[in-house]
């Protein structure tokens, strides 16, 4: 049977602004005050999954959330008809009603964490959507994100979905973004990568001093004992505090890995060397450990650019390419690595650059919009079939885009209550075209 490693790529929602939400987010909190694109934010998305696509990988898109999110600002005491309730939150508690109108759930590595069937006891697909319980903003997620995520992979046979952690940081957990699947063969069992940030329930551990680290190890050891993984198919790693502290705030911001590939930064974890051994003695094949060293890329540049937050693809040939955000050809010394990382002798031999500035200008890359669910031909034929990539969807969500979303929205333009109704009115339509059913709030 044929295998696939699939990407799932967040439609970016028609409120996508800049509101400077995630404390130790370098970009988030330094582009606070732009104006943004939500067009353009959503086009660059589309055009990058659909290329993707085109290079003949299978490739879906996961609806957005409803924003702003009128739900949790009623349930904090806002009240009155829906244009009421905006203005209120707008006057009285304008961060608060920033965090219900955040686009972030287009960051799809954020979504959930995913097991493949060759990975689990009862050979399903695992899937356990994040509860993200460090930011506010994307603490809202969760509950939504599982509706989309069962509207998607809606067959039981083949796909689990497991409820969220319980919300405390204790649980803290980011999904995807912190979980690398290693593996010979998208269909072979392989080795599940879990980076953690700190230790909730063991006041000695080392953590960061300045930034949060929103994942914790009960959360990652939590979701292995949900997915039905064996002891022998994880390995649980510390992120380096340090970094955290100069902005990466989640392990595809330093590392990222495909197959028998982890591509990496020298800083990006505690213990390595151990970690590395243990990781070579559970996958029983080859792996290619590709570090980048400080003194060719540094942390600062490694942030500013997301060379790690790019996607490592094996294309039909066998060949393994990189798929980066043009921030990585601007940055002088991350293009002069890329360049000559082709060269090396790895598995990667091509790089491929697309503009998802955006979504960059938000602390998100390549990466971070999409989620990867590895997956046989039955499995991928179980797939709700209207939200994988096609020439006749990529027109027709072009035209959607065109349809319904602004070309620029200010964090002032968040109260305008216009927005609810054409946010609903797009997401409803949405809901059609990839014929979900009733996901979101306001359609029940
Ligand atoms: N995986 C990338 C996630 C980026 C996301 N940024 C944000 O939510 C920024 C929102 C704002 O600042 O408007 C985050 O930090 O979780």
């Amino acid at each position: 049977m044929k295998h696939f490693e699939a990407n799932f790529d967040g439609l970016v929602g028609p409120t996508h602004n800049y509101a400077g939400l995630s404390f130790g987010n370098v970009a988030s909190l330094n582009n606070a005050t732009l104006t943004s694109n939500p067009k353009a934010a959503a086009k660059q998305g589309l055009q990058k999954a659909k290329s993707l696509a085109d290079l003949g990988m299978v490739q879906g898109v996961l609806a957005p959330q409803e924003r702003p999110d009128l739900y949790t600002l009623r349930r904090i005491g806002f009240s009155g008809s829906d244009a009421e309730v905006l203005q209120k939150a707008a006057q009285q508690a304008p961060a608060l009603l920033n965090a219900c109108c955040s686009a972030s759930s287009m960051w799809t590595a954020n979504a959930a964490t995913v097991s493949p069937s060759a990975d689990t006891r009862d050979g399903k697909v695992h899937f356990t959507p994040a509860n993200l319980v460090d930011k506010l903003h994307r603490s809202i997620e969760p509950i939504t994100t599982g509706h989309i995520l069962q509207a998607t992979f809606n067959n039981s046979r083949h796909f689990k979905h497991h409820q969220h952690l319980p919300e405390h940081t204790s649980f803290g957990d980011e999904g995807a973004a912190n979980h690398t699947r290693l593996c010979s063969e998208y269909g072979h069992a392989g080795v599940e990568l879990f980076v953690y940030g700190q230790e909730a329930t063991n006041p000695n551990a080392v953590k960061p001093k300045k930034y949060p680290a929103r994942q914790t190890l009960e959360a990652s050891q939590a979701v292995a004992r949900l997915h039905q993984l064996e002891d022998e198919s994880c390995v649980f790693i510390q992120q380096n505090p340090d970094v955290i502290d100069q902005g990466v705030f989640h392990n595809d911001v330093i590392s990222v890995g495909n197959q028998n590939v982890l591509f990496y930064h020298e800083q990006a974890f505690l213990n390595a060397d151990a970690k590395f051994d243990e990781i070579r003695r559970k996958m029983n094949a080859e792996m290619h450990f590709v570090k980048v060293a400080t003194s060719q890329v540094s942390i600062d540049d490694a942030v500013r650019s997301y060379l790690f937050n790019t996607q490592i693809i094996t294309l039909p040939s066998g060949e393994m390419a990189i798929i980066a955000p043009t921030n990585c050809q601007e940055n002088p010394a991350v293009f002069a690595y890329l360049n000559e990382l082709v060269t090396l002798g790895t598995p990667i031999k091509q790089v491929r650059y697309y503009d998802v500035k955006q979504s960059m200008q938000n602390g998100g890359g390549p990466a971070c919009l999409r989620l990867r669910v590895a997956m046989n031909e039955q499995e991928v034929a179980a797939v709700n079939q209207n939200t994988l990539m096609n020439n006749a969807l990529f027109t027709r969500l072009n035209i959607w885009v065109d349809k319904h979303y602004r070309d620029q929205l200010t964090v002032s333009d968040l109260a305008d209550p216009q927005l609810i109704i054409e946010s609903r009115t797009a997401l409803d339509e949405l809901t059609q075209i990839l014929k979900l059913g009733s996901v979101y709030q306001f359609q029940k």
